[in-house]
Formats: C-alpha cells, structure tokens, sequence
C-alpha cells in the first residue's frame, strides 16, 4: 500500500469505528480485525502503519468525531492529502478537523482531576504489570527469573515488565505463578484485606482478576464467592483458578435485576463483600480510548443507578462488623465520592474506613488512584465497615 493508501484505509476503518461508537457497535479492535480479513493485500507493515494512525486519532479526540477523515486529519501528514489513486482527496478549505481533547466536553466538570497533566496521562500507553501469584511462588522468586522486571511501589506482590512482553507465551504464566494485572487492581485487592478462614464474597467477579488475588491471601482456606451476572465471564473464571492453584472458589451465576434470589443463603456471612462495579471505564482510558466516544450521559446515569442497586444488594451480605469494598475504575465523581456518599446516607449502619494506608489521594470517604500520580489506572475504592450491632 502506498502511504496516501494508508491514510485512506485509516479514514474508512474510523468511519466505521465511529459509527459503531454512536450505534453500541463492535470494538475498534474487531473493526480493524475484520477489515484486514478481507483485504489480504495489505502486509504487515501496512496494517501496523494502519493500525498506528487510527489508535493516534482515537487518542487525540476526547469527542466523539463527526467523520473518520476529520479524525485523521488531525493526525496523518496534510501532505498524503494529494488525490493519488487510493489515497484521500486533496484537504477543501475550511475542512473540519477534530481537536486535540483528552475528555468529552460534557465530562470534564465532573472527573475529579481537572490537572492537564493529570488528564493527558489518562491517555497515555498503560505499563503491563504482573501479580505474583503467593500460591505459586514470590515475588523475589519471579523477579530473579524475569531481569527485566521491577518490582512496583506499592502492590506487595506487583512486577512491572516493558511494553510489548509475551507474558503469555512465558512458562511462569503457564505455570500460574503470574497473572497480568495492574498494580491499581491489586491494590484494591489488597483494600479488602482478606485472611484465611473468612468468608468473601466478589460480588461482581467477571472473569475473576480480583477473586484470584483475594484467593492467594486467603491461602485456600475460608469460603470464597466469586459472583456474576454474565455467564461467559464467570466461565472463564474457573481455567484461570485451576492455573492459579485455586481450587477452592465457589462461582454464584446471578440473574440480572433478580441477584437477591441467588445470594439469600448469603445473607449477614459475609466478612468482606467486594462491589468491584460495571462502570464506565474512565480509568482505563489509556488501554481503552475510544471507551471516549460511547459514554453519553445517559449511559452515566443508568451505570451510576446499577452501581447503587448493586450496592443495596451487597450490605444485607455482610456480618456485623464486615467491610464492604466499593471500586470502580474510573475517575468520575458520580461513579466514586458522590456513589459513596449516597451509600453512606442510605445505610446508617455504615461508616467509612481507610482504605489503603498510605496510598492514593482522598477523595470524599474513599480514596483515588490515578495514571499520573500513582503510575497506576484510574481507580476510586472506599471501604465501608458494617456497625457490629445489627
Ligand atoms: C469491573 S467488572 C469486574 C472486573 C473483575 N472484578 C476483575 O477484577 O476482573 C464489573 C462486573 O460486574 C458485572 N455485573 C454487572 N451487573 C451486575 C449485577 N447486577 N450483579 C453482579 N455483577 C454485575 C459485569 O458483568 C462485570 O463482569
């Protein structure tokens, strides 16, 4: 393909791609996969070329562009814009261009960092980290057989490896003395303080990143819930236990907008409850970007009232005296501090807890996590104790 072909090639895959934005279509990644299918022409330095310039123009535009080639046009050389066949038609004047924006106008007054250099570090490329799985192994062990690895700050258990690591193809991952998961993760892992013999439930486990770091600290012994309401996730979740060495979880399917039914034997056991809830992703922009282009505030509010039912679900579980952990990866306030706030107003047998000592910044009565500050994705986590007298 000749340069101009790319650009043009870019400007169709982000037509579709925006498209499927505003319409709940298929993920940029599946766009570009199925547009590569058919167009076996195109080698593969014409699909990373490709590939390069529709990521750079996702990452650019916080809004929502209104065209692919307004998108690109903010990022591939004017130059390519020569009308040679295959290539884009020569610039009109007066053309629109998208604008460089890390967040959708509509957002920016409610995330709780206003800091360009904290926004702009929302977008940039994500480090990949390890968990070293405690029942498999330790991190000295790991990181003796990884030296290109660094242990992170803060997560006991975290590595950090350079980009673009097969860690999938390493035999320690095979082994499952590793699992892929950022430092934030493991520290909102570490914030529900799990111990052997306790009972814990993950109450939103998807394919049980989380249930698996909870697992390593209670050395196998307790119960352990990991529940879900999307069958395909908790399904995953069962391969990656047994890689782990984590036989003992229990996996609870839920039936969406009916979860009570499934949790009714739960009720008043629980030592901790993990409410790691669906949100909008604001946090993971950086492994996510075009997430940017879906969120509509609609869409915020209808997340915003499932994390509160959800949280509702998850108080009737804990025994006196239990912590309940609320995260959401992401840096909106409605989703975090005002959801927290809300909880606590409405549950007067809640108080607010520390989360992590020392980690993080407070934000309302839970504490937040954020790219710049904490190297880490975007995260808000509260921790809320139940009163021991019911
Ligand atoms: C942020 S993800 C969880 C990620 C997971 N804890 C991990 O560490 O990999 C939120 C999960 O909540 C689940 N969910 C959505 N609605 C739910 C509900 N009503 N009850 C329980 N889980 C729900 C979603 O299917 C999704 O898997």
């Amino acid at each position: 393909m000749t340069p101009q072909a790319r650009v043009q090639a870019a400007i169709d895959l982000l037509d579709e791609i925006v498209a499927a934005a505003r319409e709940g279509g298929a993920a940029a990644d599946t766009l570009i996969a199925r547009y590569f299918k058919s167009r076996r022409y195109a080698g593969s330095k014409d699909r990373r070329a490709v590939r390069d310039l529709v990521y750079a123009a996702i990452r650019r535009s916080g809004e929502r562009p209104e065209t692919g080639r307004a998108a690109v046009l903010g990022v591939a050389d004017h130059a390519l814009f020569d009308g040679s066949p295959h290539g884009p038609a020569p610039i009109g004047r007066d053309e629109p261009m998208s604008g460089a924006t890390p967040v959708p106008g509509w957002l920016v007054d409610r995330l709780a960092v206003s800091d360009p250099a904290e926004l702009a570090a929302l977008l940039e490329r994500a480090p990949l980290d390890l968990r070293v799985n405690r029942l498999k192994s330790n991190r000295e062990a790991v990181l003796a057989a990884l030296p290109e690895a660094v242990a992170t700050d803060r997560a006991p258990d975290g590595i950090r490896l350079p980009e673009g690591f097969a860690v999938e193809a390493h035999p320690l991952w095979q082994a499952g003395a590793v699992e892929v998961q950022d430092e934030g993760s493991q520290l909102i892992a570490l914030a529900c303080r799990a111990s052997p013999g306790m009972t814990v439930i993950d109450l939103c486990a998807g394919a049980g990143g989380k249930t698996l770091a909870l697992a390593a600290d209670m050395e196998e012994r307790g119960r352990l819930i990991a529940c879900d309401v999307v069958k395909a996730r908790l399904d995953r979740l069962m391969p990656r236990a047994e890689r782990a060495g984590a036989g003992e979880i229990e996996s609870r399917l839920l039936d969406g907008g009916r979860e009570g039914a499934a949790l009714a034997d739960l009720v008043g056991q629980a030592d901790v409850v993990l409410v790691d809830a669906p949100c909008s992703g604001s946090g993971t922009w950086r492994r996510n970007p075009e997430a940017r282009w879906r969120l509509t505030p609609q869409r915020l509010d209808a997340i915003t009232a499932l994390q509160a039912r959800i949280v509702d679900l998850a108080v009737p579980l804990l025994k006196p005296g239990g912590s309940l952990v609320y995260a959401v990866c992401s840096l909106i306030d409605a989703e975090g501090r005002d959801q927290v706030a809300s909880a606590l107003s409405r549950h007067s047998c809640l108080t607010a807890e520390t989360p992590i000592p020392h980690v993080g910044r407070m934000r309302g009565d839970g504490v937040m996590l954020t790219p710049a500050r904490d190297r880490t994705d975007g995260f808000f986590v509260a921790r809320l104790r139940r009163a021991d007298q019911p």
